[in-house]
C-alpha cells in the first residue's frame, strides 16, 4: 500500500531541509527521505565543522604574529576546546534530533533511511512506498571520492567526515588533493603544529581559481611550513599499522595521517533515475533554470553542477519551490556566483576568472591592485597582509564579469565585488564610489584604476 502526498524530497542537504520547510508551510503535504543527518553535510561534516577549525587555526596565527607588535605572545596549540566546540556545540555530537523536530515544527513528516524512486512519482523508503502527486525534489549531495590509487581504496585514511571528528592533530599529515577542501584543511593541521604535506596532481593550488591566487597560497604556505608538491602523481599507497605512505615517482612520502580531499562524487547512483530516463552515471544532473530535471522532478545542490556551495543549495531551493507551487519569480542565473576559500589568506572570487572570460570570446580588460601596497595593508603589516585584488572586465559592456578579493577579510571584501558583477554595475560607476580610508576594500579602487 502507498502514501499519498504532494511532494517527496529526497536527500535534506541544507537546500532540502529549506525547500521542505517552506513546501509544508505553503500548505502542502511533503515527506523528506533523509538517511543520515537533516542538513546534510554542511552543518555536520564540512561548511560549518571546519570554519570552527578554521576559526581557531586563525587565532593561533594571529596571537603569533602579536610578538614584535603589540608586545610578547607564547602560543601553545590545544585541539581540545576545537574539538569540544565541533562535538558539544556545533553537531549536538553528531545528532540531528534538533534539526527533525525544526522540520516536523513546519509540518514535514521526516521519514530516515535511503530513498529510491521506483515509479514515475513514487519513491520507496525501506518497503514504505510514498506517492508524490506533484513531484519529487532531490538534493542528495555528494560524498568524498578517493582516485584510483594502487592501494589506496583499503586504507583507514581521513575523509572529511573523519577529519571533523579528530580528538587531536597528528604530528605529521599528508593531504591528498589540493583544491578547497585540502588547502583549508592542510593550514588548519599547520598551525596546530602539524608536518604537513600537500600532494596535488595538477599544477597548482585551487586549480580552478585565477592563477595568482594559486600562487599566493603556495607562497604562503611554504612560507609558514607547509610542503607543497604540485605536478605530483601518486603511483601508490599504503599503511603498516602507524604510518601512512604515498609513493612518488620521484620517492616516498611518510606520515602519521593521510587525509583524501581529491573531490566528491554525486550521490545519484542507485536513485532509480532511470525512471524519468536520466543517465545516473552523469558528473551531474541536468536542470533547467527553475531547477526542474523533467516534469514532476526537480533536483537542488551539489548534483546539479553549478558549484558545490551551501549557498548555491539555499539558493535553487528557493527557486525550486516557487516552481513546485506554480508561483512566478527570478529564474536561476550563475553569472554571479561567489565562492570563498577560508585560508588566511582568505580568497573570494566571484563570477569568471580572466580565462574564463577569454575562453567565452570576451573583450577582456584587467586592473590589479596588491594589498600590501594599500594604505590598510601597510597599517595591517606583514606577515598576515599578503593579498591582492583582480577584476575582470567585459570591455565592451563597461562591466565587470569576475573578480578575486584575495587577503585579510577577503571574503567580507568580495561582497562589494558580488553586488558589481550580480548587478551589472557599470565599471563607470564603480569608479565614482566613494571608498572608505583605510580599509581593504579601498583597494577595490586602484584595481579599477588600473583596469587596462
Ligand atoms: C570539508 C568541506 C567544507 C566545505 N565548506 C564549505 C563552505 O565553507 N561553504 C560552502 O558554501 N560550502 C562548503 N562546502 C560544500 C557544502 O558542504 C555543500 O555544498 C553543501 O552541503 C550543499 O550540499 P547539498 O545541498 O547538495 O547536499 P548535502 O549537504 O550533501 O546533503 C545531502 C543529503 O542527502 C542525503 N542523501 C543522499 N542520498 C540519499 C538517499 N538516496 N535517500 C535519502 N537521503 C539521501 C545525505 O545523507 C545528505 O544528508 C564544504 C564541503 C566540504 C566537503
Ligand atoms: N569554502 C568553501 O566554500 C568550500 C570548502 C570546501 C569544499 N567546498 C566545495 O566542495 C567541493 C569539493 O572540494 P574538494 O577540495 O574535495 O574537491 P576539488 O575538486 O575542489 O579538489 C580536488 C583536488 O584533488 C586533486 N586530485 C584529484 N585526484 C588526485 C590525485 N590522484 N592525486 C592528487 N591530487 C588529486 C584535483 O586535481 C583537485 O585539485 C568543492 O568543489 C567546493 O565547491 C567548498
Amino acid at each position: 500500500m502507498s502514501e499519498s502526498v504532494d511532494v517527496v524530497v529526497i536527500g535534506t542537504g541544507p537546500g532540502g531541509e529549506d525547500a521542505a520547510g517552506r513546501l509544508a508551510e505553503a500548505g502542502l503535504s511533503v515527506v523528506a527521505v533523509e538517511s543520515r543527518l537533516v542538513g546534510g553535510e554542511c552543518p555536520y561534516y564540512a561548511c560549518v565543522p571546519t570554519k570552527i577549525m578554521a576559526r581557531a587555526s586563525d587565532l593561533l596565527a594571529e596571537a603569533r604574529r602579536a610578538s614584535g607588535r603589540a608586545g610578547t605572545t607564547t602560543v601553545k596549540p590545544d585541539w581540545t576546546p576545537v574539538e569540544a566546540r565541533i562535538s558539544d556545540e556545533a553537531t549536538d555530537h553528531w545528532d540531528d534530533q534538533a534539526a527533525v523536530e525544526r522540520l516536523e515544527g513546519k509540518g514535514v513528516r521526516v521519514v530516515k533511511g535511503h530513498g529510491r524512486i521506483t515509479g514515475r512519482g513514487e519513491v520507496t523508503v525501506d518497503g514504505r512506498v510514498f506517492r508524490a502527486s506533484r513531484g519529487i525534489l532531490l538534493n542528495t549531495g555528494t560524498s568524498p571520492s578517493a582516485p584510483p590509487v594502487d592501494g589506496l581504496a583499503d586504507l583507514p585514511y581521513w575523509t572529511n567526515r573523519d577529519v571533523v571528528r579528530a580528538t587531536g592533530a597528528p604530528k605529521s599529515l599528508l593531504v591528498l588533493g589540493g583544491g578547497v577542501v585540502g588547502v583549508e584543511l592542510a593550514q588548519i593541521f599547520a598551525r596546530f603544529g602539524t608536518r604537513v604535506t600537500i600532494v596535488e596532481v595538477a599544477e597548482r593550488l585551487l586549480a580552478m581559481d585565477e592563477p595568482e591566487s594559486s600562487e599566493l597560497i603556495e607562497d604562503v604556505f611554504t612560507d609558514q611550513g607547509i610542503t607543497v608538491r604540485t605536478g605530483a602523481k601518486v603511483t601508490s599507497a599504503s599503511y603498516d599499522g602507524t604510518s601512512f605512505t604515498l609513493s612518488l615517482p620521484d620517492g616516498d612520502l611518510t606520515a602519521d595521517r593521510l587525509l583524501v580531499a581529491a573531490g566528491r562524487r554525486p550521490n545519484i547512483r542507485d536513485l532509480g533515475l532511470d525512471h524519468y530516463d536520466v543517465d545516473e552515471t552523469a558528473r551531474a544532473l541536468p536542470v533547467d533554470d527553475r531547477l526542474r530535471v523533467t516534469d514532476g522532478l526537480w533536483a537542488i545542490g551539489d548534483i546539479t553542477g553549478k558549484g558545490a556551495f551551501t549557498h548555491m543549495s539555499m539558493y535553487q531551493s528557493a527557486i525550486a519551490v516557487r516552481s513546485i507551487l506554480g508561483e512566478d519569480g527570478p529564474a536561476a542565473s550563475y553569472h554571479a556566483v561567489p565562492r570563498v576559500t577560508f585560508t588566511d589568506p582568505e580568497i573570494g572570487a566571484v563570477g569568471l576568472t580572466e580565462k574564463q572570460a577569454r575562453d567565452e570570446g570576451l573583450n577582456v580588460r584587467i586592473g590589479k591592485t596588491r594589498i600590501p601596497e594599500s594604505t590598510r595593508g601597510w597599517i595591517h603589516g606583514s606577515p598576515g597582509n599578503e593579498g591582492f585584488i583582480k577584476l575582470v572586465e567585459d570591455a565592451d559592456k563597461g562591466i565587470l564579469v569576475g573578480a578575486t578579493a584575495a587577503g585579510p577579510y577577503g571574503g567580507e571584501i568580495l561582497g562589494a565585488l558580488a553586488t558589481a558583477v550580480h548587478a551589472r554595475v557599470p565599471t563607470e560607476t564603480l569608479r565614482t564610489m566613494i571608498y572608505a580610508y583605510p580599509t581593504f576594500h579601498r583597494a577595490i579602487e586602484s584595481a579599477l584604476a588600473d583596469l587596462g
